[in-house]
């Protein structure tokens, strides 16, 4: 295989530059040579740079498995499509669960490519819901665990991009029939990487009113109710944090384009992780949210206390006494420490190392600043990588501190279906690479319902009002986004 300058070349160019038809016969002898363990074929491609959420807009299968993932201030972006094989999980063993199954699929995917990159690989994409089970009707055909090997993943980091083509091989199926449908769908693919074809919708007129609930609402009060019971609990020494949460519903009179929100929140959200999933086009789960649960590059974790927010000051000087408020608040800083505290309780075993900065920081959204401390890790040898998330999730930032007495309290005080929100959202390939994040400051949109989520961590002297304030506060960039999306 020979590499070119993938920025002369067009998709479809540029895999015939990089995979000659020998090499693919050469894949496919291999694979019915190895039938017994292989059943996928997979090529890694370098094509020309271009905007992953633009590809996944163009996409023109709405009813498949879609995925976008973008931290724009890393230069950092992914979008798939196309569901080849899906792993599903449920219950208390699901992450471990996922992870054999993960594993057994990955190991039947021959992967080709003449690229070095680490990038190139093989990815399954997906997450679980917040709960071991329990999905309610909104959220069923996402599950408690669900990863998917994409027909196509494009990976782009800072000027490289990566396309992965993955096929099922059928043993009926003659080597030129495969090597054909590698090229249609390179040929396809051509088509939505080409921005100089495509089609822009225009914005229509949106007409919905969306109203946010005041404090003569029955979701206040009910608000109040679940605030005070949460305090006398922990007075009671029942436990000692919770993280309770809303969920604002909104019907919109027109179809709502996720894209469109997802393309607002990048912008607007440069430091946060968009995440975009969607199984079936049914639905599609989306956030912008600042809070990593782990990424993992070999044994090396990275894992993060998130917790304790004040809002934006108007002026330089408003947002530094609000960020000193913060830094300062016995309140927030306790709320802090549960998260911490629980992260290293539940990485000891597994970790050799475990280092933060002494004292928390500061992390600013343009709406809220929130304590923040940078966690590094190193999972001992053999320690899998789901393995760490299922210690990790629920940190206390979402879940409750100690977890085991305040989780079953969640669902008590709280009055929806949490499905995915709060949960781990990410993505992990064949190199042993991988990150999820906690799906906080999201939303799931069905045509035009859409539900978004916002929580807080109660402590014992919690306020029901400013609580209430704060998670109005959480609201904003996804009622902005909607704002900025009118299909
Ligand atoms: C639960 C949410 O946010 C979490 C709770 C925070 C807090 O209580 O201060 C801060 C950041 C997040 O860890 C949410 O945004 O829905």
């Amino acid at each position: 295989m020979d590499s070119q300058n993938p920025a002369l070349q067009d998709v479809k160019e540029c895999f015939r530059q990089q995979v000659s038809k020998l090499d693919l016969f050469e894949a496919i002898d291999f694979i019915s040579e190895n039938r017994k363990q292989y059943q996928y074929l997979s090529f890694s491609i370098q094509i020309p740079s271009v905007d992953a959420l633009a590809v996944l807009e163009q996409y023109p299968d709405k009813d498949t498995f879609q995925y976008y993932w973008e931290k724009p201030s890393a230069e950092f972006s992914i979008a798939a499509a196309g569901s080849l094989a899906r792993i599903q999980t449920t219950g208390q063993q699901r992450f471990r669960n996922a992870s054999d199954l993960g594993k057994e699929l990955l190991n039947t995917v021959h992967h080709i490519t003449n690229l070095k990159h680490h990038l190139a690989s093989v990815h399954l994409l997906g997450g679980f819901s917040f709960f071991d089970h329990n999905i309610g009707k909104q959220w069923r055909e996402f599950g408690a665990g669900s990863f998917s090997l994409p027909e196509w993943v494009l990976v782009r980091e800072g000027k490289f991009t990566v396309l992965t083509v993955t096929k099922k091989i059928e043993s009926t199926a003659s080597e030129t029939d495969i090597y054909n449908s590698f090229v249609d769908t390179f040929d396809r693919l051509d088509r939505i990487c080409d921005a100089g074809t495509y089609h822009i919708e225009s914005k229509k007129t949106f007409t919905s009113e969306i109203n946010t609930p005041d404090t003569d609402s029955d979701d206040y009060r009910k608000w109040v109710d679940s605030v005070e019971n949460a305090t006398d609990l922990i007075k009671s020494g029942e436990f000692k944090k919770i993280v309770l949460a809303r969920e604002l519903n909104v019907n919109l009179r027109e179809p709502v384009s996720d894209t469109r929100l997802l393309n607002h929140l990048r912008n607007q959200y440069p430091d946060c992780y968009s995440f975009l999933i969607s199984q079936n086009g049914e639905s599609s789960f989306i956030g912008s949210t600042p809070e990593r649960l782990a990424s993992f590059h070999d044994r090396e974790v990275l894992t993060e206390g998130l917790a304790g927010s004040i809002s934006r000051g108007k002026t330089a000087s408003e947002d530094a006494v609000l960020e000193y408020e913060l830094l300062h608040s016995q309140k927030d800083l306790s709320e802090h420490a549960f998260v911490l505290d629980a992260i290293e309780e539940n990485l000891q075993r597994f970790s050799d190392v475990f280092e933060h900065p002494i004292t928390p920081g500061v992390k600013k959204l343009s709406n809220v600043q929130h304590l923040y401390t940078p966690v590094h890790a190193r999972i001992k040898e053999g320690v899998s990588r789901t393995e760490v998330l299922s210690r990790l999730h629920p940190t206390p930032a979402v879940g409750g501190y100690p977890r085991e007495t305040a989780m079953p309290y969640i669902s008590k005080l709280e009055h929806f279906d949490r499905g995915w929100y709060a949960a781990p959202v990410g993505w992990i390939n064949a190199n042993g690479e991988g990150e999820f994040v906690v799906a906080i400051r999201s939303g799931l949109i069905k045509s035009n319902e859409v539900r978004f989520f916002a929580g807080c961590g109660i402590v014992e002297d919690s306020n029901p009002q400013k609580e209430w304030d704060e998670t109005n506060l959480k609201f904003i960039p996804m009622l902005t986004a909607l704002e900025h999306a009118r299909k």
